[in-house]
């Protein structure tokens, strides 16, 4: 199924991309708390949004209204290096953000399946939808803990889920994960996909050409609005 065609914002460098992407996001949030009374936003962890979690971490506006959560997280707690949420925490949770409110997928459980469970449980007490989902994307063309590897992939995708997070298991991803689910991430008011480098874009590229979808193009085909690529070199 092919979706709306994803709308690109191309920058000369990573900073003035994480910049921009800053201001559009701080002005999603205002606007949902003019809005709703409260604003809820999703991030990536890996390498990428460094930058753009240090500009929106100075953004002024009433974050003791905001809840911030992760697109995905390694089943690891924050004391590990691999934590999404520690790196959450120490670069957008800062500044003016540090009073924003933060609801974690990892918690404490003797599987990744109870520990998925728990987040389930409690992220679905959450001001749903997202206003923003700020996707990552890695080389092999997996977005959030959507890996091409990984078990039972279709259910991670399932458009009716009614889950908001599940487990996953994949060679390729190192330790089990928890994710949020395609509904969960593609209802988001925004929707972006924030990659560096030719390496990244050509993967992305080529999953848009392609007849089969990498995971990546599954979250596009699926996004309900135009899924907004922020790209530089
Ligand atoms: O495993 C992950 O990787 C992707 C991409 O990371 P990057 O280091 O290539 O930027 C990221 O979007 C995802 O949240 C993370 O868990």
């Amino acid at each position: 199924m092919a979706g709306i065609a994803p709308h690109w914002n191309e920058f000369e460098t990573r900073d003035a991309l994480a910049a921009s992407l800053a201001d559009v996001v701080a002005e999603v949030l205002r606007t949902a708390i003019s809005r709703r009374g409260e604003a809820f936003l999703a991030v990536s962890g890996g390498s990428t949004p460094g930058r753009f979690f240090a500009a929106l971490s100075r953004e002024e506006l009433d974050w003791g209204k905001v809840t911030v959560t992760l697109v995905d997280e390694r089943f690891v707690p924050e004391t590990s290096s691999r934590s999404n949420a520690s790196l959450a925490k120490a670069n957008l949770l800062q500044n003016a953000a540090s009073a924003a409110r933060f609801a974690p997928l990892f918690h404490e459980a003797t599987t990744v399946e109870d520990g998925a469970h728990l987040a389930d449980s409690a992220l679905k007490t959450l001001p749903w939808p997202l206003d923003a989902a700020i996707l990552g994307m890695g080389g092999d063309g997996h977005t959030a803990s959507f890996f091409p590897d990984a078990q039972s992939l279709d259910v991670l995708l399932d458009p009716a889920s009614t889950r908001i997070v599940m487990p996953v298991h994949a060679q390729t991803a190192g330790e089990p994960r928890l994710t949020l689910t395609l509904p969960a991430l593609v209802n988001a008011g925004l929707v972006v996909i924030h990659i560096e480098g030719a390496e990244k874009r050509n993967v992305i590229e080529a999953a848009l050409a392609a007849e089969e979808p990498l995971p990546i193009r599954t979250v596009i085909d699926r996004a309900p609005r135009a899924a907004e690529i922020y790209w530089a070199p």
